[in-house]
């Protein structure tokens, strides 16, 4: 991916930097349309309408079988209203007095009002049955995502255009939106145009091939013109995918003191402004292509109408078609052309349509591929110990490795402290550690079992992580602490673990305590303190009881009493499990057994305490810093 960032060029007062311009290359910035034939986009209709139609079949069978009921039922309505109305027209056109003549068309006649109310009931229960498919098939679509995104493997994220692809997919969802209606309109247009097509071409065959030419430019324009909209849509894609990021960062109230005091509104709305504008521009570039689409495919098509005008008032004059024939074809012409017209145009919204949901079968595709495929082992909920043996990884697109040949063994009761420079592959180490990231080579094994051949869900099972920036999750309490484990109804040992952190005060003064919802911006919710958070996020492992606790800077935010007390709990703690410290308070580390000092991904120095600031290395530099403040 380029980035170009246009504030770069010198001028004397340089203007505000406006957002980097994106441009994709490789694999995934590849646009979809710039290989894909006419022919190839327009067989891709019937796969992703027999998928869509399966969708619909699993989230609601009954309403598929009214819908389908009555779009059959339009359809021979439809049919019956044509072949009724010819008939009775040629009673009324006919010979006689012109009661003889209304009195033989009646029966006809009354076909023809009883078949349009079956139709209009029929369309009625059709919409009826849309209203129930659609909202349950767009959960289903949505809910599909976002567990394919929550089940990848972690190192999907950090793949270029793997957000972007999922930014198209989002659009997917919402288009099925119009899925059912499209599907539903082109099915009741193709059995109104099968019933209206026998029936004109029972007048006489020409009439047929004639008004297929008539309408087939205006579904022609309606495809070019879906395609053009699509390739705009994906020219967009990227910058979209950035104004989203931008605007729930802009907007959220977790940072709305940081906007502000920091003078930063002007200059996020300006961005958001200059982001819209260029992917406007890219819109507005396509208007004219669209109207160059619709003239030049409706002339075509008029001047095809106009040659079925002609061909029947010809018909008519040279005798080839008796005069009420003929009149009786005016209403079929009229009938079979807005079937016709509706079958094309409703077939080219599926069409695009389905650009946007293959776009969503695409990442779920993606997704799948890049789903954890590991192995089926499982982990005893007793492990004595963790070794990693020459393990390396590097973050794909990096030139270095994060963590480069490191090998260690943790055993059971033991605290390890994870130290080193900033950027040193500490967090990647816990990472690679708890099974999040899977070694590029060498192994980690947990009592022998090697985690890339391990469930990674019975593998997280006995995990509990505090990562470095953790999630305040807009639930209750209780949720907050409990998250990830089996719900029960005994509060006791989540306020066992709130003592631990030192927060009952704090919990009780909250106005339904373990019942608050810690959401600020939420009716009712209530906000805790960056350090408040911190302990209450400190208590989760305490209340997972796992063999392996990784906490990564867990005290960056608390008060000297809170550190004071997280790290008496760990202690407390650590002789049942293997606990795992990343801290840059190198005092904090005299509670660890070891500590492990990293630099540019490898173990250089490792001992207690004592050894490492004696040995005169690294540590005892740091050491140094931290006391000559
Ligand atoms: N998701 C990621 N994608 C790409 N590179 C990453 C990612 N996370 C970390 N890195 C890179 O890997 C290297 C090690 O990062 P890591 O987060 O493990 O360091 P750390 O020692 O924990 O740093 P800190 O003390 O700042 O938390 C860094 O060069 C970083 O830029």
């Amino acid at each position: 991916m380029t980035v170009t960032d246009a504030s770069t060029t010198q001028g004397k007062t340089p203007p505000p930097p406006p957002p980097a311009t994106l441009s994709f290359e490789g694999h995934y910035g590849r646009n979809p349309l710039a290989d894909a034939s006419f022919g190839a986009m327009c067989r891709r209709l019937p796969s992703v309408l027999g998928h869509t139609a399966r969708m619909a079949w699993s989230v609601d069978r009954a309403g598929v079988v009214l819908l389908l009921a009555c779009q059959l039922f339009t359809g021979i309505a439809a049919a019956l209203v044509l072949a009724f109305t010819a008939q009775a027209m040629t009673h009324i056109l006919g010979t006689g007095t012109v009661s003889e003549r209304l009195h033989a068309a009646l029966p006809a006649l009354i076909v023809v009002t009883a078949a349009a109310g079956i139709g209009r009931i029929s369309s009625a229960l059709s919409s009826y049955a849309d209203g129930r498919i659609t909202p349950l098939l767009i959960t289903e679509a949505d809910i599909a995502l976002v567990e394919a995104v929550c089940r990848v493997e972690s190192s999907a994220y950090t793949e270029d255009g793997f957000a972007d692809r999922q930014e198209a997919a989002e659009v997917g969802v919402t288009r099925t939106r119009m899925m059912v209606q499209d599907a539903q309109r082109f099915m009741s247009a193709l059995i109104r145009m099968i019933a209206a097509s026998s029936v004109i071409t029972a007048l006489h065959p020409l009439m047929l091939p004639l008004l297929l030419l008539a309408v087939l430019p205006a579904g022609a324009g309606a495809v070019l013109s879906a395609r053009v909209d699509y390739e705009t849509h994906y020219l967009n894609v990227g910058d979209r995918n950035v104004r989203s990021m931008m605007r729930w960062w802009a907007t959220y109230s977790r940072y709305g003191d940081e906007v502000r005091a920091n003078g930063m509104t002007g200059y996020l709305i300006y961005w958001y402004r200059a982001l819209s504008d260029r992917i406007d521009q890219r819109t507005l570039t396509a208007a004219p292509r669209m109207l160059r689409i619709v003239l030049a495919t409706s002339a075509l098509g008029g001047i095809f109408l106009l040659g079925t005008w002609a061909t029947l008032a010809w018909l008519a004059t040279s005798g080839q078609v008796a005069l009420p024939v003929a009149a009786t074809a005016v209403v079929a012409v009229q009938t079979t052309l807005a079937a016709l017209s509706q079958f094309v145009i409703h077939g080219a919204a599926m069409f695009h349509t389905s650009l946007y949901l293959a776009d969503m079968r695409a990442f779920l595709d993606t997704a799948t591929e890049r789903a954890p495929k590991r192995g089926e082992l499982s982990i005893p909920e007793r492990v004595d110990e963790i070794r990693l043996d020459e393990v390396v990884y590097q973050y794909p697109g990096k030139d270095e490795r994060a963590v480069d040949h490191v090998s260690l063994t943790l055993r059971r009761g033991e605290i390890l402290a994870i130290v080193g420079e900033n950027g040193s592959g500490k967090s990647t180490l816990a990472k690679l550690i708890t099974g999040i990231l899977l070694a590029d080579k060498g192994r980690v094994l947990w009592d022998g079992t090697d985690l890339a051949k391990a469930d990674p869900d019975a593998v997280w099972k006995r995990t509990s992580l505090v990562p470095q920036n953790f999630a305040c999750w807009p639930l209750r309490t209780r949720e907050n602490i409990t998250l990830g484990q089996p719900r029960t109804f005994d509060d006791a040992p989540v306020w066992d673990v709130i003592d631990a952190v030192g927060m009952r005060e704090a919990i009780e003064k909250l106005p339904k305590q373990l019942d608050t919802l810690l959401a600020r911006e939420l009716w009712g919710g209530a906000e805790l303190s960056g350090g408040q958070w911190q302990r209450l996020v400190a208590s989760r492992p305490l209340y997972r009881k796992t063999p392996l606790v990784v906490l990564d800077e867990p005290t960056s935010q608390m008060d000297a009493r809170g550190e004071h007390s997280i790290f008496l709990e760990i202690k407390r703690e650590a002789a049942e499990r293997m606990t795992i410290v990343v801290t840059h308070r190198l005092e904090n580390t005299r509670l660890a057994d070891r500590i492990l000092v990293m630099d540019k991904g490898r173990v250089i120095e490792h001992g207690t305490y004592e050894d490492l600031v004696n040995a005169g290395g690294l540590f005892a530099e740091l050491v140094a810093l931290a006391k000559d403040r």
